[in-house]
């Protein structure tokens, strides 16, 4: 069990699983872009222990780097406004894929697959680690997925609550009363 401020987790998803499925992801990915040096890019904070992981299992030419994704209050009636920043790549033309921690309801990456298409990229596909269909609100085209979860609060391997909770290998699930 592991307690992080007021929430009591459990176990959910050991280290060897995680690390077996990425091997596996970082498999097919050596396959579909052997010759195509695709970008990889991890959306911070939460991606950067699956990044760094599958990365090290890539062994075909390739880069990576890191975008952030804002959230502010739109002075509009739409509500929240997601902004990315931090993409000092040229991607016009190049091979990008999209890496994310989890998939919840499809917002957050919805709003990038729309900015950074923008761009004009050769192609982009999505990896994320987690993925809740239960959760998603949004028509979003998944590539590459680590594990399909149900809509539950998940911690640790990156993932946070409340900004702690990111420095486990394990992936815990918030404890049910
Ligand atoms: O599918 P959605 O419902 O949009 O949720 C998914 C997003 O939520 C998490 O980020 P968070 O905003 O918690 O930021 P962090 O990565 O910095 O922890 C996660 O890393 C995704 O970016
Ligand atoms: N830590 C954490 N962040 C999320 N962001 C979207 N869904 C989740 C989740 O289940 N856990």
């Amino acid at each position: 069990m592991k307690q992080i401020r007021d929430k009591t987790f459990v176990p959910f998803i050991e280290s060897e699983s995680l690390q077996n499925r990425i091997k596996e992801l970082a498999q097919e990915v050596n396959k579909d872009y052997a010759g195509k040096n695709p970008l990889l890019i991890g959306v911070l904070n939460g991606s950067f222990m699956f990044v760094a992981d599958l990365f090290k299992s890539i062994d075909i030419e390739c880069e990576v780097t890191f975008i952030r994704v804002s959230s502010y209050q739109s002075t509009e009636s739409t509500g929240k406004v997601k902004q990315v920043l931090g993409l000092k790549e040229d991607i016009k033309d190049r091979h990008i894929i999209i890496v994310e921690d989890i998939v919840d309801t499809g917002m957050t990456m919805q709003e990038i697959l729309g900015q950074l298409a923008s761009n004009q990229p050769a192609s982009i596909k999505i990896m994320t680690m987690l993925f809740k269909p239960e959760a998603l609100k949004v028509p979003l085209k998944l590539d590459y997925v680590g594990f399909e979860i149900p809509n539950k609060f998940v911690l640790g391997y990156g993932l946070d609550y409340d900004g702690y909770g990111r420095n486990t290998d394990t992936i815990y699930v918030l404890k049910e009363s």
